[in-house]
């Protein structure tokens, strides 16, 4: 790290420590001098672009700087310097999966219920704008220091693209994929963070990930085992879909078998939330509507909520994910998969693995007799699907796009209040 680097982020923020590293850069502490607040700046590289920055990110950027509600993570701020583009997010103390972790804590069935409110209020609010999450998990769910759940990395999967699946602290987000995008839909909407939505909820009460699948197929076996295989009446639109493939009918368990200690209205919810048909889930106002949130417990108050300690201050990013060094996410290591002996493709029928669903990643490998390797058939092939939706206006761009030279500078940060800084040589 250079020297100006480590003291002054462009003369507002002062940088501190490295919080960790995501998906897409390095995210630091800093202080920002205007406010004299704590926040966090997420560093995306984007490369050197001689042109500049992409004009449509800049426009989307601005979007997500709009996209204001208390249960959404705010974007302070944003330009682009040295090839990375800086986003300024407030500050948040800890996040859902260190709640859901932490073995001291105890959740009751009324702090349950004020999380999956506070995600769906949040859910809600982005929805009605039109902006997906499409990668909501656990980890995504941060929580401020009077107990607010704020909603981080909106809009940044379709900004940025699909996080790529084959570094190992991506392997989790494929366990709170929709079934319709693991068969590869192209055009999906609002119902596959409700999905994730559900997922989460099925994880507080659980208190571990509930279907951890360890390729795209094996995702869907595990959900299939669950709730059973879909029939095309349940779903009309499934066998339509870029990588359906025809699985074995098994039987759904019932969810009371699933969560033993949930309420009948918890389960209801939880059975509107992971309907199979996107058209049919329910959104996320509709669930936010639903009698659970009404009826008692009534949901606790977020500042009583039971949370660990704030993160240590620092942070090693060599030492990598956090999630990787204890607990179950250090099971699974997506390199450990079978070899392909044939590409798994639409004619194939697969057997959902009733034995593998445990809650063990190691368990249940086996499909259909064969080995499948999971880097292949895996979160690769529906990955590309769902990049192909991506606009992916920072990395290699598609001809014709406006870029921003240095004329349109000054214009542009009047136009979309963005400060800029000339990109420099390294
Ligand atoms: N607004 C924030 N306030 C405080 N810490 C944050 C904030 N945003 C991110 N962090 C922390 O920075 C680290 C990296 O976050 P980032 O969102 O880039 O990746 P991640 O959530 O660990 O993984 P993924 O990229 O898969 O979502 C994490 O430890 C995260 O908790």
């Amino acid at each position: 790290m250079s020297e100006p680097e480590t003291k002054k982020v462009f003369d507002r923020y002062l940088k501190r420590e490295v919080l960790g590293e995501g998906t897409y850069g390095v995210v630091y502490k800093a202080i920002d001098t205007k406010t004299g607040q704590k926040v966090a700046i997420k560093k995306i590289r984007i490369g050197k672009q001689k042109e500049g920055v992409n004009f449509t990110a800049l426009r989307e950027i601005k979007l997500l700087k709009e996209l204001k509600d208390s249960n959404i993570i705010e974007l302070i701020d944003a330009f682009p310097h040295k090839g990375n583009l800086h986003l300024v997010f407030e500050f948040m103390e800890t996040d859902l999966e260190a709640v859901i972790r932490d073995r001291n804590i105890v959740l009751s069935p009324a702090d349950i219920k004020s999380y999956i409110q506070m995600t769906l209020k949040g859910l809600a609010f982005c929805h009605k704008k039109w902006v997906l999450h499409r990668d909501m998990k656990p980890n995504n769910l941060l929580i401020g220091p009077r107990g607010q759940l704020k909603l981080a990395d909106f809009g940044l999967a379709r900004l940025f693209g699909s996080p790529d699946r084959r570094f190992t602290h991506q392997v989790f987000a494929r366990w709170y994929r929709a079934p319709e995008l693991l068969f590869g839909a192209k055009q999906y909407g609002p119902s596959v963070d409700i999905w994730a939505a559900a997922c989460i909820f099925a994880e507080l009460l659980l208190r571990r990930p509930f279907l951890q699948g360890n390729s795209d197929i094996d995702q869907l076996g595990k959900i299939f085992a669950a709730f059973g295989t879909p029939k095309p009446s349940q779903w009309p639109d499934m066998v339509y879909l870029p990588d359906y493939m025809e699985y074995q009918y098994v039987a759904g368990q019932p969810l009371r078998t699933l969560f033993p200690m949930a309420s009948d209205d918890a389960l209801d919810l939880l059975s509107k939330m992971f309907t199979y048909d996107p058209k049919a889930r329910i959104s996320a106002q509709q669930a936010l509507e639903h009698r659970y949130f009404s009826s008692g417990p009534l949901p606790t108050e977020p500042a009583s909520l039971p949370r660990p300690a704030p993160k240590k201050d620092a942070a090693n990013p060599q030492d990598g994910p956090a999630r990787l060094s204890t607990g179950w996410s250090a099971e699974l290591n997506p390199t450990d998969g079978p070899t392909v002996l044939s590409p798994p493709r639409k004619s194939r029928r697969v057997m959902p693995n009733r034995d593998g669903f445990d809650g063990n990643p190691q368990s249940s490998d086996r499909m259909d007799g064969n080995n499948y390797d999971i880097r292949q058939a895996g979160g690769e092939r529906s990955e590309h699907a769902a990049m192909s939706l991506d606009f992916s206006v920072l990395g290699a761009r598609p001809p014709n796009r406006p870029t921003i030279n240095s004329a349109d500078r000054t214009h542009l940060k009047r136009k979309l209040d963005l400060e800029f800084i000339q990109p420099e040589e390294d």
